[in-house]
Parts: C-alpha cells; sequence; structure tokens
C-alpha cells in the first residue's frame, strides 16, 4: 500500500463534511489508510444511497491511533515520554530480530514472554490463542524498524496492508448495521486486523452516545503489565512511574471519527476473533495496539466477528442477529432471540466461552 506523504492530510472515507480538529500523531507516524467501499443490500433501496447513510459510516481512515479528547495528565505523559523514548530496532537487511541477541526488540518481546508468559508474536507463525487473550499483552517490531521485511518479529506486519483486498463491508440488515466479511481464507492464529481510533478517555464516551457503542478498551488498570513494567530491564527506570500510572487508568479507543476497518466488526456468540493487545515501537499507552486474530480457519466470505461481551449486549443488542449462532437458532426457534436465550447458547458453547468475555470490551 502506498503512504501519504507526510505533508498531506488523511483521506476521508466518504463526502461527508465534519469538523475536522488537529490530529496528533503519536509516533512514529501517522497515515492514511486505504478508503474501503461499503456496500449497502437492504430491501428498502432508498437506503442504500450514500446520501443514506447513517453518520457513523463516515470516518476519517487512519493506521495508527491518535490522540483524542478527556486523556488525564498521567496517559498524555506517558505517550509524549513513550515518543521521545521509543524501542524500535536497526537490525538492518538480513537480520532476524529473535536471532540477535542485541536487538532492543527482541530483547523486549523476550521479556514478555519470561514474565509474562506470552509466546512472542512471529511473522507467518500461528499466534498461539489463550483463555484470556485480552490479557495477553507481546511486543513486535513495527514499520519503522530497520531490519529486513522477513524479520521474524514482524508478526504484525500483514495487518494494516491490502484491506480492500482482504476484506468487504456490507450492510444486508438494518438493525445490525455494517458488517465485515473476508474475502479470503485465513488460518487460525492469524492477526487479521487492528482497531484503530482516537485514544480517548471515559468521559469521552458519553452513556448513550455512538461512542460509547464504538469504543474499546486499550488500557484496563492492567496490573499484570504495570509489575512487568517494573521488573523490565529494557526500561530506563525513570520511565517506570509514569508509565505504571498509566497504564492504571482506563483508556478506551474511539473509532467514530478516525479509525480503520475494525469498526465495523459485529458482535457474535460465536466468534472467529480474538483481542490481544501488542505494543509496536515502545511500551507506553501510544504504543498499544488493540489487534484481532482468528480464533479458527476462517473461510472466504465469512462474516468477521468477535464476542463484545455480555453487559454490551444486555445493555445495546436487544435481538442478536450474529449469523453464526442467533440467526441460525431463530429460523427453528423464534424464542431464541431473546436476551435470556443468547446467554443460554453463550453458555452452552463452552469451547467459546472465556473468563475474559465475562466483561465487556467496551464502556
Ligand atoms: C461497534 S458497532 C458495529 C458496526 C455497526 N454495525 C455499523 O454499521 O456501524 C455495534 C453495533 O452494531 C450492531 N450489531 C453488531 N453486532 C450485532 C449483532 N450480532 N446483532 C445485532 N446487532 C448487531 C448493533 O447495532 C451494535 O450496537
Amino acid at each position: 500500500m502506498k503512504l501519504r506523504p507526510r505533508n498531506q492530510p488523511p483521506r476521508v472515507s466518504r463526502a461527508k463534511t465534519m469538523k475536522q480538529k488537529a490530529i496528533v500523531p503519536i509516533k512514529p507516524t501517522i497515515v492514511a489508510g486505504k478508503t474501503l467501499p461499503l456496500f449497502s443490500r437492504l430491501k428498502d433501496f432508498g437506503k442504500n444511497l450514500v446520501s443514506n447513510f447513517p453518520g457513523t459510516a463516515f470516518f476519517t481512515s487512519i493506521l495508527v491511533n491518535i490522540l483524542g479528547d478527556y486523556l488525564s495528565k498521567a496517559v498524555t505523559d506517558a505517550i509524549n515520554l513513550g515518543n521521545q523514548n521509543p524501542i524500535c530496532c536497526s537490525c538492518g537487511p538480513g537480520v532476524s530480530c529473535m536471532e540477535n541477541p542485541n536487538c532492543a526488540c527482541a530483547i523486549a518481546s523476550k521479556q514478555f514472554q519470561k514474565e509474562l508468559n506470552v509466546p512472542p508474536v512471529l511473522r507467518k507463525k500461528a499466534v498461539k490463542l489463550d483463555e484470556n487473550q485480552y490479557w495477553r499483552i507481546q511486543f513486535c517490531c513495527g514499520p519503522k524498524c530497520q531490519c529486513s521485511d522477513d524479520c521474524s518479529l514482524k508478526g504484525l506486519d500483514e495487518i494494516d496492508k491490502d484491506h480492500d483486498q482482504k476484506f468487504e463491508i456490507y450492510r444486508e440488515e438494518e438493525r445490525m448495521g455494517f458488517c465485515v466479511s473476508t474475502k479470503k481464507y485465513i488460518a487460525k492464529g492469524t492477526p487479521v486486523m487492528s482497531f484503530n481510533g482516537e485514544i480517548v478517555g471515559k468521559r469521552a464516551l458519553k452513556k448513550g452516545s455512538d461512542a460509547e457503542q464504538y469504543s474499546l478498551r486499550l488500557i484496563d488498570q492492567d496490573q499484570a503489565l504495570i509489575k512487568f513494567l517494573k521488573n523490565a530491564k529494557f526500561l530506563a527506570k525513570d520511565l517506570v512511574r509514569p508509565f505504571a500510572t498509566a497504564f492504571d487508568r482506563v483508556v478506551f479507543i474511539n473509532p467514530l471519527k478516525y479509525g480503520n476497518v475494525g469498526r465495523f466488526l459485529s458482535h457474535s456468540c460465536r466468534p472467529n476473533l480474538e483481542m490481544m493487545r501488542i505494543f509496536q515501537g515502545g511500551v507506553s499507552p501510544g504504543h498499544m495496539r488493540i489487534v484481532f486474530i482468528a480464533n479458527r480457519n476462517i473461510k472466504a466470505g465469512e462474516n468477521l466477528c468477535f464476542d463484545y461481551g455480555e453487559s454490551y449486549v444486555e445493555n445495546h443488542i436487544e435481538n442478536c442477529m450474529c449469523p453464526e449462532v442467533c440467526m441460525k437458532k431463530n429460523n427453528k426457534e423464534s424464542k431464541m432471540n431473546t436476551v435470556g436465550a443468547q446467554r443460554a447458547v453463550r453458555n452452552q458453547t463452552q469451547e467459546t466461552s472465556m473468563m475474559g468475555r465475562l466483561r465487556s470490551f467496551f464502556r
């Protein structure tokens, strides 16, 4: 994908004029992603006209998270400090970071593995999924790293590329809204896409607002991570306290105005994606990314979905329409479409019920 020259503003996905505010980039860089077409196939043809799309369909496409509103000073300080103290390797061509004992990224990743027991996320290797995938945090080489393109630690090198060739955004049912399907087969354990947006504080997500419904938790008082950073050998001593304070907060990613295809992922009671948080370019909140990983082999044409969490479903999805469970059941037995029944379905599908899901990833 061609990257936008730095002096050009990112493209807006559709012809909607919105009040633009200055984008504060989080280093290493901010680049615009490709604009994907939205296919609307509602029975009411008039609603398929772009001019009749809901406001939530329009956003500015970004490839990294940017700073948003209502962040505490602790979080913005940590992000600024992180920008001044990146962790990025200069291993050079032909070197695979994991085999280089002096590689800063490999040192960080190996410590995450040793101390938090999370295996490294490696290029073209399936991520080994765990019951609490959201809480498993790792470190990967980023686009700014000076290692070869096939460096083993470039485990996320595919997730921002060629979204127009990989995904389709479509709408077949108005209540469900736009969803994402994959155009290509995805093998189990593959990092599929990231969830990009503005990094915001809780107060940016007013109760009942669209922002509340679309934003995901990036930081959630991550005690294990804080403990790890306090002992991390690769982190300068004067950064430990500000980073630990920031990770003790709750911070969200709001994809409404600035985001990527991840914002259209739908909820499913039998999801095919899991969330994991991965650092790139440093270990401040600004370097942390939410990444979706395939929890099974996914065929071309399948809907991509994750479990929004019980409280989100109870508060915002009156009738779950996930094609994987509820729509199928619905065809057989209309009663299955109640919240109580959905909970029963979730309880039945033990293989997909995870401790991490008892909580909501949204607000
Ligand atoms: C984060 S948004 C997902 C993108 C949204 N579909 C759109 O068009 O912008 C979450 C909203 O999508 C809809 N949605 C997602 N999954 C659903 C499901 N399984 N059943 C019913 N509605 C769903 C609900 O309206 C929910 O509040």
